[in-house]
Order: C-alpha cells, then structure tokens, then sequence
C-alpha cells in the first residue's frame, strides 16, 4: 500500500481539501446529534410546542443539507484523486512499453499487457475515490465525537476505547488476505484476456486445423479461474464486513446497556447527555465500519498497483534516445553491430557503409538474420554491440522523433488500423487532401481507392480486414511516400503478392530510391538483381557484398543460394 500512500500524500493540495471536509463534517455530526436530542427533549420532557422547537428543526435540517454536500465534496475530490494518478500511471505505462524494444514488446501475451494497461488502473480507482477520503475522514470523525462523548461521560468513552482496536485490529488480518486474492484475481484475468485476444487473433487457424472446441475449452477455464479467484475477495469482503457489523453492535450495545442502566436503574445521568451519546456512538462506529470496506477495497487496489510497478520495473530492453538534433541523415554506417536474441542467434560483428540513395539489398537464407539487420538498423533492437552510425554520431544520441521523422519501415505485415484509408495513410500526421492523393498515386493504390464508394473515407476495419495482402502493401506504400523520408527500410512479402501488385511494388520502389536509401530484404531474384548493391548474410555473419554479378563471381555460398532461388522462388 506504501506505492499507492506515496502518491496519495504528493497531491497535496487535494489532501489539505479532504482535511478540511472532515473537520467540518465532525463539527456537523455533533451538531446534527445536538439538535435531534434537543428537539426530542424539548417535545417529550420539557412539553415545548412545536413553535418552540422549529429553530432546531430549521438547523437540523441545514446540518442534513450541508452533510450531504460534504459527503458529494469529499467524494468529488477522491474521484478526481484517482483520475489523475490513474492518468499518470497510464502515461507511464505507455511510456514504458512505447520505448520498450521489439523483444520486450513481442514478450508475453498483448492481451495480458492490455489487461494491466485497462483494467489494473482500474482497479486501483477505489484506493483513491474510497479509501483516502475515508481514511481521512476516520482519523478526524471519530476522535472529535470521542472528545464529545468523554465530556458528557466518561465510562462510555472507556468502552468505546477499549472495543474501537478490534476494528483496525481485524482490518489489518483481513487486509493482507485481501491483498493475496487481489493479486490472484488480476493473475486470472491477464491470463483469460490474454488466452482470449490469442484465441479470437487466429480462429481462422484453429477453425483450419479443427481445434477450436479445445481452445473453447481453455478459454472457459480461464473464465472459470477468473470467477473463482473475484468468487474468493467476495467471500473475503463478506466475512470482513460481517465481522466489523459485529464488533461495532457490540459495543454499541454494551454502552446501551451501560447508559440503560445509569438513567433507569441508577438515575446517574440525565437523559439529554444519555440520548446524545446514544446517537453519537454508532456515528463512531459507522466510520470506522466505513474505514472498514474501504480499506477492503484499498488493499484490493494495492494489488493492482503491485502488477502494474512490476510491470514497469520489467528489465525489458528498453532504448534511450538522446536529445541531439537530426535535420538529415545523410551518412550511414553499421559498425561492428552485434545482436543476440534469447533464443541463441545472434548476428556477428556486421561492418558495412551504406550509400545515401539507391536500393540496397539484404539477401540470405531464410533465419540468417536480415528481418533483424533491418529491424537493428531502423531502431526498434538496440544492437548489443557496435552501433549505427548516423552522420558519424551513434543513432541513439539523436531524438527519437527525428530518426523516425526520415524512416519509414514497410514490414513484411503491415499493420493498418481500424479507421479510414485516409487516416491510415496518414497515421496522424498533418497532410492535405492533395498530398494524401499524390502519395496514394505514387503507391498505385489511387484508382482502387477511387472505385470506392466512400473514396478516401472508407473504413477499415482492424489489421486491414476487408483489404488484400497486396492492397495492404500499397497503403504502406503510400505512408512512405506521404512522409518522403530519407532512408526506407523494405522487408520484401515472401507470399501472397500477385505480379501485377509486385510490378506496382517495384515501379514505387524505383521512384523512393532516385532520393532514397531504399534497404530491401529480398526474397525475390528480380529485387536482387536490380539491387546497387547487395549485403550478403550467412547465420548471423555478413558473407560477402557487392554487386550481383560480383557475388555471383566470388561467393560460392551465393551463387548456392542463388541456385535455390532459381529452382524455389524465381518466378
Ligand atoms: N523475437 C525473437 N526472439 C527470438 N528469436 C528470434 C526472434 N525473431 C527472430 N528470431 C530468430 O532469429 C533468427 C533470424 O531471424 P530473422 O527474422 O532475422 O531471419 P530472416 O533472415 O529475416 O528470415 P526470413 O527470410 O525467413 O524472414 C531466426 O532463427 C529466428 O528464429
């Protein structure tokens, strides 16, 4: 709970808010228990009329007023608590995994990271619009009706003291419960969303391959963990607020009897401060009753925030970029770059100087690393060793916003997202209409796109459903085009593209690299033939480099794979 008090305690201003509700809510609780004994007193012992006791029914009445306002101040301001320190943990949640590398963002389950990203932060709500402001109110509330009741009387004041410990006593037994069965529940939950987003992303391959009753199966025991585990903080939650109802009767009830006896039997106390400590413990008791479920909830939330600090105190590769200025990028060397995944391959000391403009080709077998040359050359891994070089400076010495500024990556997937064509051309930056037209002509996508109904705002839906392997390429294409970037990394789509779109394909491609570095993985022997030049990759290692018809004359391990190509892939 310290991580959630921390954050608590840095608003100050908002805590400063909740200290004054509560003072002035103690104030009115008397006042309110005042009045009601006054006006009882006044009617049934001292015969008042009722004219008599209207100013006291005119202030109860205001005191009501001015507690309900209270309660919705207090309230307000837990709610605006949490939704700033939920706003924060968010952004930093997104901070994290936005500078997490490929590897780091690839681990795991996205439908788990969603669930922390979501409902984690969710979860914590209640610490902040419940908890704080009724922890606040407790430690205010009951000490000044504590106060009240020791001057009217002091033994019931002693029982109040030594029955009001059980309550924190209990809290602080149940809490720790509640904290485990939190973290269990949020467990389940990022299992079931992830085993869920998992299932729902490749249906179509489990519909294939008949295997969607088992993961039918598996999704209905998540499902089933998950209730269990929410089942589990409920029965928590039941049995602490049952105990609590029950400690507070009791002592409610051995200060009843206590009074009982002193106005009845021993006629020791006169009725007015008898009725007026009547009314005032249960107030005492309510709060602490109230700090009770609050606390239940709070602990609930500490849970959350333990997985959402565990998660951004992930050592997951993450890249630092520095503060230089990037205006162009005009040379570009890979110097002695090293890179090792977990899974053992790792590309070796690669040393190459890259030309300004023009189509370089990455060529190799299948798993000799060229996706992840590309992949360490455009920033998403951070190379183990070495660097690349950008104007004889490190690239990760420049902003962030600026490499990517004059890079575009067209992957072997694209994504698109669900929106417009005109919004995943333009991925949020400012273009006009005739920019968006002339990168969409460029990217041989303009005549498609014109057939449609809704022309440029036609949706999409997620992952480009309703568009072709192809028509998807072109939309990359036509982002890369939009921003006109300096350095365009290309990994060629091994399958799927028909000749006519790989023809359109090439065509945009010769027009990006008259002002481009255009850096191919190549798949196909037409790419690599016209390549200036080609950067040859053996299991990790840069082979050889040249032209084609210089590999071809003094690699024997290309000419190998060449010869793989012309009876595999040449088509
Ligand atoms: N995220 C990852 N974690 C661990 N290992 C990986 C990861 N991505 C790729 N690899 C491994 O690294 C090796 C090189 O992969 P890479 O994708 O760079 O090959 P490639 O030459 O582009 O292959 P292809 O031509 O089939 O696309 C492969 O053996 C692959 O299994």
């Amino acid at each position: 709970m310290k991580t959630l008090q921390k954050l608590a305690s840095a608003e100050k201003g908002r805590s400063y808010a909740l200290y004054a509700v509560a003072v002035v809510l103690g104030l009115i609780v008397i006042a309110q228990a005042y009045f009601i004994v006054s006006i009882v007193d006044g009617l049934f012992l001292a015969n008042q009329t009722f004219d008599q006791v209207m100013p006291f029914l005119i202030l109860l009445f205001f005191v009501l007023l001015i507690r309900a306002f209270l309660s919705y101040t207090s309230g307000k301001i837990g709610v605006q608590l949490a939704a700033n320190v939920k706003a924060n943990y968010r952004k930093k949640l997104l901070d994290v995994f936005g500078s997490r590398t490929l590897i780091g963002t690839s681990n795991g389950q996205i439908g788990s990271k969603m669930s922390v990203l979501l409902d984690a932060v969710d979860e914590i709500d209640s610490f902040f619009s419940k908890y704080v402001p009724q922890r606040i109110v407790t430690t205010i509330v009951p000490l000044m009706i504590l106060i009240v009741i020791f001057t009217q009387h002091v033994y019931s004041g002693l029982i109040i003291i030594v029955t009001a410990p059980f309550i924190p006593l209990f809290m602080a037994i149940v809490g720790g419960m509640t904290q485990k069965k939190s973290e269990e529940k949020l467990d389940r939950l990022n299992e079931f969303s992830g085993r869920f987003l998992d299932t729902v992303q490749g249906l179509e391959s489990l519909k294939l391959y008949r295997r969607s009753t088992e993961y039918k199966q598996l999704i209905r025991k998540s499902s089933l963990d998950f209730r269990d585990a929410t089942m589990d903080i409920l029965k928590v939650a039941f049995t602490s607020s049952l105990m609590l109802e029950f400690i507070s009767m009791l002592a409610i009830g051995l200060v009843a009897l206590e009074l009982g006896l002193r106005l009845v039997v021993f006629q020791q106390i006169d009725f007015f401060t008898a009725f007026l400590i009547l009314l005032l413990v249960p107030e005492f008791f309510n709060s602490m009753k109230e700090l009770g479920s609050a606390f239940h909830s709070g602990r609930s939330s500490s849970g959350a925030a333990e997985k959402i600090e565990q998660e951004l105190k992930k050592e997951e590769n993450t890249i630092v970029w520095g503060k230089e200025p990037l205006h162009t990028p005009t040379t570009i060397q890979l110097k002695q770059i090293g890179f090792q995944y977990d899974t053992g391959f790792e590309l070796n000391g690669i040393n190459v100087t890259l030309p300004s403009t023009g189509q370089v080709a990455i060529v190799g077998k299948s798993g000799s690393g060229k996706t992840t040359l590309l992949n360490v050359m455009s920033g998403l891994l951070s190379p183990s060793s070495g660097n690349v070089m950008v104007n004889g400076k490190p690239l990760f010495d420049y902003r962030e916003k600026d490499w990517f500024q004059h890079v575009s990556y067209i992957t072997q997937h694209p994504y698109l997202f669900a929106g417009t064509i005109e919004e995943n051309i333009t991925l949020g930056v400012v273009a006009t209409k005739e920019e968006i037209k002339k990168a969409a002509r460029l990217a041989r996508i303009s005549d498609l796109i014109d057939t449609l109904p809704n022309g440029y705002e036609t949706y999409i839906g997620e992952g480009g459903r309703g568009l072709s392997g192809g028509e998807k390429q072109r939309i990359a294409l036509a982002r890369a085009f939009l921003k006109n970037p300096s350095i365009i990394l290309f990994d060629e789509p091994t399958t799927g593209l028909d000749l006519e779109t790989e023809q359109l394909l090439h065509d945009s491609i010769n027009q990006l690299m008259k002002t481009s570095l255009v850096m191919t993985v190549a798949h196909r022997v037409q790419t690599i033939k016209k390549a200036d030049h080609i950067l040859f990759i053996e299991q990790g290692t840069l082979l050889a480099e040249g032209t084609h018809e210089q590999l071809v004359q003094t690699s024997s391990s290309y000419r190998d794979l060449f010869r793989l190509h012309g009876g595999g892939k040449e088509q």
